[in-house]
């Protein structure tokens, strides 16, 4: 077991509340355990940058994990912390590449069995945005403003089918611009409905969003919905819901994989949110930071996607 000093960080808010600290404590055969709970925005991060040593377990959803690893990210991504990750949000879907099951008991196995690896993090700079962070996904279009509308009271009200709600909403409605994706300094010249920069695959609460994304490549992937009308958005649908339909054949959807990717659109920007929270509308430059965390995986990870695709 574990040797090392561990502090939790649970935001009850997200249903971290469902963690009985003196039971994880016992689960997790440890004598000295320090349990935080977040109180407001921007705790996690604080809790988390001050964390220089240890195991860092976080009790969340993706937005309380992407301020921890913002945390991690202003600290430098220190290399004797472990992040570990006991899902208990709305999405949880940084959880679902890493393969940590959302059941407590199991999850809080995963912790203990302890299997460590090295993902790359991945570093989002705009005018306004200097330093920040995300491991999972960032999208831009019709899927960040699903994520921006969603809000808790939609969350709570309709679970997991409330992503899928709120993107089939947005989607009806939204207007795709023209990109320019310029992709380790290859500019490319596209019409954009949705662009989704991963390191991971999941966003939006389970869409299959980038399915061929290696976390431990040293690469994000880069995957662009273009002008492809109602028809072709139903056509893509079904990967909203179906982990084996892999949607990056289908015509008008471009993939492609790279150090460091830059999205300026026009006439106005794509909105972008990067593990679900807002980043902004301005051309937004992604950059990879190879094997940067050290993160605890379930047994079932695989840094390759296991989708009946050639990468
Ligand atoms: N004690 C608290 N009470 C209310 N809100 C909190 C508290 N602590 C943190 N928060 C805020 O809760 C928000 C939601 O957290 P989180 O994203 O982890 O859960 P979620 O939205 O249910 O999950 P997901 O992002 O996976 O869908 C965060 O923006 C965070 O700032």
């Amino acid at each position: 077991m574990h040797e090392e000093k561990i502090r939790v960080i649970c935001n009850p808010a997200s249903g971290g509340g469902d963690y009985d600290p003196d039971e994880l404590k016992k689960l997790l055969g440890e004598t000295e355990v320090e349990w935080i709970l977040t109180e407001d925005e921007g705790d996690a991060e604080r809790y988390a940058r001050e964390w220089t040593e240890g195991l860092l377990v976080v009790a969340g959803g993706d937005g309380t994990v992407n301020e921890a690893v913002n945390g991690l990210g202003k600290a430098g991504f220190p290399e004797n912390v472990t992040l570990a990750i006991l899902p208990s949000g709305t999405g949880n879907d940084l959880a679902q590449t890493l393969a940590i099951p959302e059941e407590p008991e199991e999850a809080i196995k995963t912790v203990r069995d302890g299997r460590v690896r090295e993902i790359d993090a991945a570093r989002v700079e705009s005018t306004h945005l200097k330093e920040r962070y995300f491991v999972n996904v960032a999208t831009g279009g019709f899927g960040a403003e699903a994520s921006s509308m969603n809000d808790e009271e939609m969350k709570s009200r309709w679970g997991k089918f409330s992503y899928l709600r709120a993107t089939l909403e947005v989607a009806r409605k939204h207007e795709p611009r023209d990109a320019l994706i310029v992709l380790d300094g290859e500019e490319k010249q596209m019409r954009a409905a949705n662009v989704a920069v991963g390191n991971c695959r999941y966003a939006g609460g389970g869409w299959l969003a980038v399915p061929n994304a290696n976390p431990e490549d040293g690469l994000l992937d880069v995957v662009v919905i273009g002008d492809l009308g109602l028809k072709g958005m139903l056509g893509i649908a079904p990967a909203a819901l179906n982990d084996s339909f892999n949607y990056l054949d289908a015509e008008g959807v471009f993939h492609a994989r790279a150090k460091e990717v830059r999205v300026e659109t026009s006439p106005e920007g794509l909105a972008f949110t990067a593990d679900g929270e807002v980043i902004g509308d301005e051309p937004v430059t992604f950059t990879v930071i190879p094997g940067a965390l050290k993160v605890i995986v379930g047994a079932d990870y695989t840094p390759e996607p296991d989708t009946g695709r050639e990468p």
